[in-house]
């Protein structure tokens, strides 16, 4: 009975009831993190070319898409400010602001969908005036130490506006523990820290520079602080090094190129893992959409699934007002 022809896999798969009751693994809205790029002044959109069907909204539309996504059953949004050029500076000063674009936006949102989760980015990209994470010596290289001393600033601004989840992404040494230190200081205890613990130097991240306005910007690459593509045992070292120094939760990054980061990830360290399925990632579903190579809604789906079938406890995606949306159908 062990075998053909009496052992037969499809079977269980011969009908819609039994498919869905074998299902191994469950995809639901929240699963799902949206990244929202924000932009100065009242009523604007701005469309992203590189990134179709994205767009920077001002903080007013901003809270209206808070309250879509609230209603969407997406629990947590992702922010990032597109700051205007004249404020983009050396030392990317900005992001200490109190009243910055992206600490304006989340008081607006917790004022008005309280119920939804606020994740903040923290790295000096949207405010330096060379595009990079940091700050950079005369050689162009990031300098680590004193860029930690100004992201524990920008992760404490952000904290005193009401965010929920502070994730830094810049990938300087030794800033999760800063930062776990700063929040605790100032009685933020129940902040979360989300690590962007295994990012790596990806060409998938140009629609993204876009949206945030520095791929012009930008002087060389990021190869001195992101990972190498090649390395998998870096990535759990930096991962041991985040949950050691305090995140909540860790982030593999980009997405489905990672997926054994991920899984070995998840294996590893049974921790909470999210990965980020990155701008160029969207681009390429949105491509191969558009030149009818495939399904666009079933691409969506299927590539989101793929991520918790690797151990993602979520998925921080430009598609996800869509895809809970396509879930609550
Ligand atoms: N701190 C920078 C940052 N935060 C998130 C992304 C990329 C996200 C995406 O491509 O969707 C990047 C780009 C970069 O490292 O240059
Ligand atoms: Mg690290």
């Amino acid at each position: 009975m062990s075998s053909y022809p009496a052992l037969r896999l499809r079977r269980t798969r011969s009908a819609g009831w039994s498919r869905r009751m074998h299902a191994e693994t469950v995809l639901t809205p929240a699963n799902l993190i949206w990244p929202l790029f924000v932009t100065e002044g009242d009523a604007v959109e701005e469309p992203i070319a590189s990134l179709p069907g994205v767009s920077r909204w001002s903080v007013d539309g901003i809270v209206a898409r808070a309250r879509d996504a609230a209603a969407a059953g997406i629990p947590c949004l992702a922010l990032f400010p597109n700051t205007p050029s004249d404020l983009r500076t050396e030392d990317g000063g900005e992001a200490l602001n109190p009243d910055n674009l992206m600490c304006r936006a989340i008081r607006a949102i917790k004022d008005a969908v309280p119920e939804i989760g606020v994740l903040t980015d923290v790295a000096l990209d949207p405010y330096t005036a060379h595009g990079h994470d940091g700050l950079v010596d005369g050689s162009g290289y990031v300098r680590n130490d004193e860029t930690a001393e100004i992201l524990v600033g920008q992760a404490l601004n952000q904290a005193r506006a009401g965010a929920d989840v502070i994730a830094p992404s810049d990938m300087m040494d030794g800033r999760v523990g800063l930062i776990r230190a700063a929040l605790e200081d100032e009685g933020f205890v129940n902040v979360q820290i989300m690590a962007y613990a295994a990012k790596y130097a990806s060409a998938f991240y140009g629609p993204f520079r876009d949206a945030v306005g520095s791929r012009g910007l930008l002087k060389g690459d990021k190869k001195t602080y992101q990972m190498d593509p090649a390395n998998a045992e870096e990535a759990l070292r930096e991962v041991a090094l985040d949950l050691d120094e305090g995140a909540d939760s860790v982030m593999v990054k980009p997405g489905l190129p990672y997926l054994d980061i991920v899984r070995r990830v998840k294996e590893r360290f049974e921790v909470p893992v999210f990965a980020y399925q990155v701008s160029g990632e969207y681009a390429m579903i949105e491509a191969a959409a558009a030149a009818g190579a495939g399904d666009r809604d079933a691409l969506v789906l299927e590539t989101l699934m793929a991520f918790r079938r690797a151990g993602c406890s979520g998925v921080l995606s430009y598609h996800a007002l869509h895809a809970a949306r396509l879930m609550g159908a």
